[in-house]
């Protein structure tokens, strides 16, 4: 059976895996390289990327999950966790380094002071009804690569356009924070595509 780990070293573990569960997936915490080679797929949580950064590399998971990402493991990250999937970044700290894989370019805390949080309702083709979204100083998209699909963009308001999912084969990527509402279909679809493999 397939199990899909959530990186455990920050962020709202529980929620994630109650949400995989729900969808049908076993799921547990992953915080060391032993767990990650257990596991077939894994959610990087919001936080604070920063600090996943270097939390990351105490716990030396850093180059595994580098390894594991480059011998396409799937990998939905979601917020901070897109950063760290993000190939390229703007408005990081002095030597904040990500994962990479997504080949996109991601700026940090991208909606400005003002909106700091807020909530949207996004389209998703693969959706029939709109997916509302949660954003905590969020980051947006500013470059897709070639083979990148823009999943969702903002639809209105002052960042209208903007590209808050992609998905670049294996590699699922949110602006905002699934786990924090009902809505299991992002944790859904990124089941599908584990299980597809
Ligand atoms: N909710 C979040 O994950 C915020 C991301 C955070 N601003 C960062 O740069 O990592």
């Amino acid at each position: 059976m397939t199990v899909i780990g959530v990186f455990a070293l920050q962020g709202n573990v529980r929620e994630h895996v109650a949400m995989l569960n729900q969808v049908g997936v076993e799921a547990r915490p992953v915080r060391r390289p032993a767990e990650l080679e257990q596991v077939d797929a894994l959610v990087l949580p919001g936080g604070e990327s920063t600090t996943m950064d270097k939390l990351a590399r105490a716990f030396e998971l850093f180059e595994p999950l580098q390894k594991r990402i480059a011998d396409g493991m799937p990998v939905f990250g979601t917020c901070a966790g897109m950063i760290m999937l993000a190939n390229e970044i703007t408005g990081g700290i002095d030597g904040q380094e990500t994962l990479g894989g997504l080949d996109v370019t991601v700026r940090r805390n991208a909606f400005g002071r003002q909106v700091d949080s807020f909530e949207a309702d996004l389209d998703f083709a693969a959706f029939d009804t709109p997916y509302h979204a949660v954003f905590i100083r969020a980051p947006w998209v500013e470059r897709v690569g070639r083979d990148v699909e823009v999943l969702s963009t903002v639809s209105s308001g002052p960042a209208a356009g903007r590209i808050v999912a992609v998905r670049h084969d294996r590699l699922l990527a949110t602006s905002f924070h699934p786990e924090m509402t009902r809505d299991a279909r992002l944790h859904g679809y990124f089941a599908e595509l584990v299980r597809e493999l």
